[in-house]
């Protein structure tokens, strides 16, 4: 463990005038080498002083780690089993329909209840699982994995340093659907939303079609075959059982039910002209190079005895640094992008990181939500690759040099636009994004005809490609730099498989960052599957500031379930009363409850969009694009957009029902309160879900006065909900339960999660709980469970 505080020092970036030092001053630095699991067990206290977790008083501070437990690295990922201790919530998200439902049902015991599902839409492809093939073999290299990480690593800073010499310091400032799984949905499915868009019509048709394959093998090969395949061929189903996986392992290990879902700041090292420093250790030179990013957020202001800076709390918010872009020896044609993109300083988190990442180094990074994270890694990877030789064109399989990989489809094609935007000057980059929803013989296609330097992908789909795509995993050989968008979120159970393929499949030596608002101790302890050991930990989120940030107003409700969709109704009035330029975002438990949710606002005349798993890819994308655009505009919405999408100035995030956990709250409310500006939270939930706020009674939430309900507005959101169809209520209902059981707190008395589903049955309205599927509840474990009706 070294320990280190940095003294002052001056910097000068070629781009500045020659009178134009920037100083740099003292900020602390700690670094932590391969050790923190176990210390953290043993000093918890000491750590948490130490910075692994973000420092007291000061501004945003940057902590710099290795959080890489000190054993070897595993070498192919199909070897690797991770030993995870302590509690792991492995699958993050909801239930997002039946499909959802069914597929989780799958896979349940009578006493599973531990792992909520997963759901985000994530990248369901149902044209994926069917077509895959055997994985090949990655062991591309004679020399020994460390040998060759050793040996690159060297050659890198070898290079970097020779790069820094002669110049002058640069300033850096960087889850069968058993077998119901509703076919008549799946068709009204395909009508209801884009009957038009091809894609999705070849998708569902190729799903109906799997499916239909999936009857016959059933009929030949039993019950649990069926389960399988149809599990494997869901549309958005497999990744939500994926939590529960680990739990059944030995369906895991079958395979059929497999688990879905120039800064030429060359080197960061310019900071180190030789001039500037005598320190040559590796460790010294991170050392200064975090002290000069840290200069720039600010925490020169001073650091106290324990290395944590001081500084106030009123610009703890503050989402930009003081660094400019063009203060920095970034590739003239980056900058162009940039100017053009319109971002003048650098946020904190990409000043903070470039530095390492331009090093060469693995960087694990957490930022709050909305403050440049995509940026942050997109224009280091972009400076990286404008530094590599061009690729000769007889070359047939040109290579993929960054790849980033993103939880969903929606968070993809962000951050591909983003690098479109970044990329604007540079001609020979190409960028491509490839994801579930589409294609893949398009994709293909356009992987074949244009550059693509830059993948930005969804796992699923990129094990699509990897498996059925010639020369891709040729192409993938070329990786110089991988990115996991929402590191967290991925590495969990839900997408664990996918990414160790995808790891095993791109070059040892190469560079790794991983980026997220929210970085649980599960992901210190996991991260060793993708960061090699001396990566680091780069923590821009100040300690008493908690994850979220302070300018978003966060409260939270508890009423009986009977009056939420009166709450909600009453809420949104009054905020759009409030606010002409509204723009709400409605989160719910599961895909099904989205749809009623939104078929109820919209009888109640409110401006209403939803989105969701179920509905189509293109569906989705019109949906998202008008609401990046639009004021005054309510979208109701499952966990799909929980995670990473950028829509402006949200004024408003509610939370409707327990959020699948602490990260999911904190994702979720980052939709508002985005660069800087001002938000709302509320998090409306039933008496028996109060348990949720022990997990969040580290941020700044409190409990707010109910509203009141007046007859009127119960009668009118009664009438409103009476003319909603009966089949959304029954597959709300249906998918209701099926979350709640999954909840550990609620699931685990099926006869209190019974009543509790009633009641919400009661809440829509109905006199009677709707009728589910004998199989369905088998599944469930809620067979004989007084109080619900079988068909
Ligand atoms: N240097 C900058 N100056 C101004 N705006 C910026 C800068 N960098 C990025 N942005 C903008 O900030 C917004 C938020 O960025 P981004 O979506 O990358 O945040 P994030 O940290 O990844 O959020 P989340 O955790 O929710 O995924 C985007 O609109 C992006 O264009």
């Amino acid at each position: 463990m070294i320990i280190k505080f940095i003294p002052q020092i001056r910097l000068l970036g070629p781009s500045l005038p020659a009178t134009g030092f920037t100083t740099m001053k003292p900020v602390s630095t700690i670094c932590l080498h391969g050790s923190i699991p176990v210390l953290n067990r043993v000093f918890p206290f000491k750590l948490k002083f130490f910075g692994l977790s973000p420092g007291s008083n000061g501004r945003h501070s940057v902590r710099s780690l290795s959080t890489r437990p000190s054993r070897p690295r595993s070498g192919a990922s199909s070897k690797f089993t991770p030993k995870i201790r302590g509690d792991v919530r492995a699958s993050k998200s909801l239930i997002e329909d039946e499909a959802e439902l069914s597929d989780w049902v799958g896979e349940l015991r009578a006493d599973s209840f531990r792992v909520r599902l997963t759901s985000e839409d994530e990248e369901l492809d149902a044209d994926r699982e069917c077509n895959r093939v055997r994985s090949r073999d990655r062991n591309r290299s004679g020399v020994p994995v460390k040998k060759r990480r050793e040996s690159e690593f060297e050659n890198f800073r070898d290079s970097s340093k020779r790069e820094s010499r002669g110049r002058l310091g640069d300033s850096v400032s960087r889850n069968a659907r058993f077998s119901k799984r509703f076919d008549s949905e799946l068709e009204d499915e395909d009508s209801d939303d884009d009957d038009d868009d091809e894609g999705e019509s070849y998708s569902s048709r190729k799903t109906r079609d799997v499916k239909r394959e999936s009857k016959k093998v059933d009929s030949r090969k039993g019950k649990r075959n069926e389960r399988d395949l149809d599990s494997r061929n869901t549309r958005s189903g497999s990744r939500n059982n994926l939590g529960r996986k680990s739990n059944f392992s030995e369906e895991e290990d079958s395979g059929a039910n497999e688990e879905k879902r120039s800064w030429k700041m060359k080197g960061a090292q310019n900071f180190l002209s030789e001039e500037d420093s005598d320190i040559t250790d590796d460790d010294d030179d991170y050392g200064i190079l975090r002290k000069n990013a840290s200069s720039a957020l600010g925490l020169e202001k001073g650091v106290n005895q324990t290395g944590s800076p001081i500084s106030s709390q009123a610009k703890s918010d503050s989402y930009l640094s003081e660094t400019r872009f063009d203060q920095i020896s970034i590739s003239p044609l980056s900058l162009k992008g940039i100017k053009d993109a319109g971002y003048e300083k650098m946020t904190v988190v990409q000043e903070a990181t470039l530095p390492a990442i331009l090093k060469g180094k693995d960087v694990l990074a957490k930022a709050k939500t909305g403050t440049g994270k995509t940026v942050a890694f997109l224009l280091p990877s972009i400076e990286i690759v404008s530094k590599l030789p061009p690729v000769d064109r007889d070359v047939k399989w040109p290579p993929i040099h960054v790849l980033v990989i993103c939880p969903t489809r929606e968070l993809a094609t962000q951050a591909a636009s983003e690098a479109k935007t970044l990329l604007k000057y540079h001609p020979s980059i190409g960028v491509q994004v490839v994801i579930g929803g589409t294609r893949l013989a398009l994709e293909q296609k356009k992987l074949q005809a244009n550059p693509c330097q830059i993948l930005v992908a969804t796992p699923g789909r990129l094990r699509d490609h990897l498996e059925n795509t010639a020369g891709f995993a040729t192409k993938l050989m070329g990786v110089k730099v991988l990115v996991l968008d929402e590191a967290d979120r991925l590495l969990d159970m839900g997408f664990r498989k996918d990414i160790e393929r995808i790891i095993a499949a791109v070059p040892k030596q190469r560079q790794t960052l991983l980026f997220s608002a929210t970085v649980p101790e599960e992901v210190h302890q996991i991260c060793h599957i993708a960061l090699r050991r001396d990566h680091e930990f780069i923590n821009t989120v100040q300690e008493g500031t908690g994850d979220t940030h302070s300018q978003v107003r966060q409260m939270h409700m508890v009423a009986p379930l009977d009056k939420h969709f009166s709450l909600l109704y009453v809420l949104l009035k009054e905020h759009i009363a409030d606010d002409v330029d509204y723009k709400v975002l409605v989160f719910c438990t599961t895909a099904m409850v989205t749809k009623l949710v939104s078929d109820v606002l919209r009888e109640l005349s409110l401006n209403v969009r939803e989105i969701h798993s179920r509905k189509s890819q293109s569906y989705r994308t019109k949906v998202s694009d008008e609401f990046r655009k639009s004021k005054s505009l309510i979208l109701v919405t499952s966990d799909v957009s929980a995670r990473g999408v950028d829509y402006p100035d949200v004024t408003l995030v509610i939370q409707v029902g327990i959020p699948s956990d602490r990260q999911q709250y904190i994702h979720r409310l980052g939709r508002t309160g985005r660069k800087g500006k001002e938000g709302q939270g509320i998090l409306l939930l039933a008496p028996w879900e109060e348990h949720f706020l022990s997990s969040i009674k580290d941020l700044p939430i409190t409990k707010a006065p109910l509203p009141s309900l007046d007859p009127e507005t119960t009668k009118k959101v009664g009438r409103a909900l009476s003319h909603v169809e009966m089949k959304a209520k029954e597959s709300a209902y249906q998918a209701w339960l099926g979350y709640y059981n999954s909840d550990k707190n609620v699931g685990k008395d099926k006869y209190r999660l019974v009543e509790l589903a009633n009641e919400f049955s009661r809440s829509m309205g109905l006199d009677n709980p709707p009728a589910i599927p004998k199989l369905v509840l088998s599944k469930m474990g809620l067979r004989n469970v007084p109080g619900l009706r079988a068909k």
